[in-house]
């Protein structure tokens, strides 16, 4: 896929980048290794303010930030401005929180002196999606710059735009040259730099297949990988629920920016007491969301990010109401220019369709009966997937057993998932395997050095930093 920005609204190309040659590439690697060298010396006051400023300049330009993804990806206008103000959240966070997470954690082994020293581990490459073109970057980044690594980005092709502006951020807030540079490679050059020795870890947010792909690789060259994959992640709902907030919260947790999210809710297993009822209100709920123009804050569904993507979206549909999959809303394109799928509801879908057992990556809802709790849970690990889990009861007992047996990195009781830069956030099964966010995400990137020292004196040698 050639890097440009092309307007899922008209589906026109607005501008082309070119990759870049392999010498450019070179130097970019060459770069970033020689910038690790002086950045894993600086302090963590130095980090801190130039992170500060960072958070200062995604808050102050949201507005620009937001038209930016939004023309290239598709998302409504405020959810992107709002996106451009929740990075800035997870650069404070690691401001005030990354020296001390990092900080020596000493270990009591037989009147030894003994710890843990966490160390940068040097360049790493981020390979990450459209959908949250500045929140998945920003996630990665704030911890591993706060860390002492230094970050090379190849950003989705589609987001070109973006991927300039995550670097300027970065630069124009007092990070080294060469401490966060942007990649314009194709996808086939990325082995290559996953098995490039100055190149020390790999993190990829994407895609099962693309998992499959950069694990591997990242296999051979033997380099630390965290994985953050899809999900059909489920909404469980049990007779206790309150009702009203759970329909409202199930419509939001689908469509969130146009149904493209890895935690979006895909799979509401409800019980069969309330089944008819929670159905009803929550066909009449999706019919009452507006599809249209992302910049226009009447939309609450924009198009989806690609043509491709709508037409795999369209294929899953049409081949899960084949196997027998009751259809209860939209299920067609909506034609004319620009990706637009309007939101659908499927219902009861057979184990072998689509719907109930891969990933919809778009405004689909599948509704399914359990017949009692335990069959929920049966229901919502049957997908390969583990990524978040909304489970909506107010049975306490029931609560404890959903938390315990549901097979996900993720659980949220009465509430949405969602990302929060003080909570871990990650999946198990094909979702994926490592924790971004939260005292978890920064420990990814680092050696965890253990240190041992049999001596009379037995002070630790004092650390050029403090929390190295
Ligand atoms: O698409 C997956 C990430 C969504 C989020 O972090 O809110």
């Amino acid at each position: 896929m050639a890097i440009a920005t092309i307007s899922p609204t008209t589906g026109k190309t607005l501008r082309t980048f070119n990759v870049l040659s392999s010498e450019e590439l070179e130097r970019k690697l060459q770069k970033a290794a020689d910038t690790f060298r002086s950045y894993r010396e600086t302090s963590f006051a130095d980090r801190a303010r130039w992170m500060r400023r960072a958070a200062e300049i995604l808050e102050v330009e949201a507005e620009r930030f937001g038209r930016m993804m939004t023309e290239e990806m598709g998302k409504p206008l405020e959810a992107a401005k709002a996106e451009s103000s929740k990075s800035a959240t997870a650069c404070r966070y690691y401001v005030t929180r990354a020296e001390k997470l990092l900080r020596d954690t000493p270990i009591d082994v037989d009147g030894d002196t003994a710890f843990v020293r966490y160390q940068p581990l040097g360049p790493v490459l981020a390979i990450m999606p459209w959908n949250f073109p500045f929140w998945q970057v920003v996630r990665f980044a704030a911890p591993a710059l706060m860390a002492g690594n230094v970050g090379l980005l190849k950003h989705a092709s589609n987001v070109p735009q973006c991927a300039i502006a995550l670097e300027e951020i970065f630069r124009t807030a007092g990070f080294p040259e060469g401490a966060f540079q942007s990649l314009f490679i194709e996808t086939s050059e990325v082995n290559r730099v996953i098995e490039d020795p100055r190149v020390k870890a790999v993190t990829l947010t994407g895609s099962e297949g693309a998992g499959r792909a950069v694990g591997a690789a990242a296999g051979r060259a033997i380099k630390k990988v965290v994985l953050e994959l899809g999900g059909s992640d489920p909404f469980i709902v049990m007779p206790s629920a309150d009702l009203d907030k759970a329909v409202h919260t199930a419509v939001s947790a689908r469509l969130i920016n146009n149904g493209q999210s890895c935690i979006a809710a895909k799979r509401f297993i409800v019980a069969e007491p309330i089944a008819q009822e929670f159905e009803r209100r929550f066909v009449e709920r999706m019919k009452t969301m507006v599809v249209g123009d992302p910049m226009d804050p009447k939309t609450d569904v924009g198009p989806l990010a690609t043509p491709g993507i709508l037409e795999g979206l369209h294929a899953q549909v049409e081949e899960s109401v084949k196997a027998g999959t009751r259809l209860l809303l939209g299920g067609k394109p909506q034609g004319g220019p620009g990706n637009f799928y309007p939101p659908t509801v499927l219902a009861d879908p057979p184990p072998k369709a689509p719907a109930f057992h891969d990933e919809l990556f778009g405004p689909v809802a599948t509704l399914l009966r359990a017949r009692d709790l335990e069959h929920a849970i049966e229901l919502a690990n049957a997908t390969p997937f583990g990524l978040g889990a909304s489970v909506w009861t107010q049975d306490a007992n029931e609560q404890r057993r959903l938390i315990d047996g549901i097979e996900a990195g993720m659980v949220f009781v009465n509430a949405l998932v969602a990302s929060d830069a003080r909570l871990p956030f990650g999946g198990v099964k094909h979702s994926g395997h490592g924790r971004e966010l939260a005292d978890l995400g920064i420990r990814e990137f680092v050696n965890a050095k253990t240190v041992r020292i049999t001596s009379a004196s037995g002070a630790p040698p004092p650390s050029k930093h403090a929390g190295e």
